[in-house]
């Protein structure tokens, strides 16, 4: 299964809507159809984000006929950066195009299309390679025998590679470090469900699905070691925005002593905030909350909340495993000491 696939200039997207029910492609010719398939979710989770933007760049790039492709590509990746606000992979990787053309403008038109092309499978290349390097350095925190909680759908469908979250408990299965998997629902567009659960049952790792309001129950009764989750930004002082539901559970794994670790590849560090409040919260469409299979839940004139993600302070976070090695607290100390270790 591959999440996504470029071939003959023209992006082929699995479509996370439509899982576990059909496993279906999104064909996108046109720049517009990839940034349509971000803003529906049909691709989803913070890296391949960005990987799937910088083939929307490349592809309107190559698409393009007119006589200011630096400019028009400027445009583009404009329109790229308001699709999902969260994730700053996505910004990364618009950074990542953004450079290719301005180290590049002399060159022919041809010329800059077939770098940028080659810009964006190799982000997709590093991804895979950083969430490969996440699941082998996460080994690390797994006792004997794991039980682990895990939230949203950190995996293949979300990274290329492995997964990040979700790549930790695949390799931890593999070594024979984890004996079981408890994964939640993750309302409103049920990632866990419909997703995790479909890459846990392909793999065969034995695994629980609960409800969201279960986490307090399953903790409390000790059910699980430990709890990974993903990441879609983390600033310099170690909060970290991840899927709606995240910074309750970390309270509960704070209250109940139970290790709480993040996983997320370096390109999920935003270095230029400070605090996890600066992060900017995608507000979906209240629509999602509203209803359930297609079918309104409540009564006409209800209103509902839909932020997509919320924050958990580093004060809850036991770690963060990336694929430069695992940060442990002091976290905004150890951050410091990482982004200057790579000169970022
Ligand atoms: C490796 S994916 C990490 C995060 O992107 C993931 O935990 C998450 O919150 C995804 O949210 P989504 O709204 O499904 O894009």
């Amino acid at each position: 299964m591959r999440p996504i696939e470029w071939k003959n200039n023209i992006l082929y997207i699995l479509d996370q809507t439509k899982l576990p029910w059909k496993e279906d492609y999104v064909l996108c010719f046109k720049y517009q159809q990839v940034i349509d398939a971000i803003k529906k979710m049909k691709v989803r989770g913070a890296p391949i984000i960005g990987v799937v933007a910088a083939y929307g760049i490349a592809l309107a790039a190559i698409k393009y006929t007119g006589s200011n492709l630096v400019d028009y590509v400027h445009e583009v990746m404009g329109e790229f950066a308001v699709s999902r606000p969260t994730a700053v992979n996505l910004f990364f990787a618009i950074e990542r195009m953004a450079n290719v053309v301005n180290t590049n403008r002399n060159l022919s038109p041809s010329e800059l299309k077939i770098l940028l092309l080659e810009e964006a499978k190799k982000i997709e290349e590093e991804e895979r390679e950083k969430s490969i390097a996440i699941s082998n350095f996460g080994i690390e925190i797994l006792p004997d025998n794991a039980k682990v909680l895990t939230h949203c759908n950190t995996g293949s469908l979300a990274t290329i590679g492995p997964g990040t979250a979700l790549g930790v408990i695949k390799e931890g299965w593999r070594k024979g470090k984890i004996s079981h998997v408890y994964f939640t629902e993750t309302r409103p567009l049920l990632q866990g469900a419909r997703l995790t659960g479909w890459e846990l049952a392909k793999e065969n790792i034995p695994a629980t699905m609960i409800t969201d309001n279960m986490v307090g129950y399953v903790l409390s009764k000790k059910l699980v070691d430990l709890v990974i989750v993903g990441a879609d930004r983390i600033t310099l002082r170690g909060d970290v925005a991840n899927k709606i539901g995240t910074y309750s559970i970390a309270i509960l794994a704070h209250y109940h002593n139970i290790p709480f670790y993040v996983a997320a590849p370096v390109s999920s560090f935003d270095f230029n905030l400070e605090e996890g409040m600066e992060i900017p919260i995608e507000e979906r469409d209240s629509e999602e909350v509203l209803s359930f299979a297609n079918k309104k839940i409540t009564a006409e004139g209800i209103l509902a909340l839909n932020p997509a993600f919320d924050v958990t302070p580093a004060e809850l976070i036991s770690g963060i495993i990336t694929d430069k090695g695992i940060i442990y607290p002091p976290l905004k100390e150890n951050i410091k000491k990482l982004k200057e270790e790579l000169r970022l």
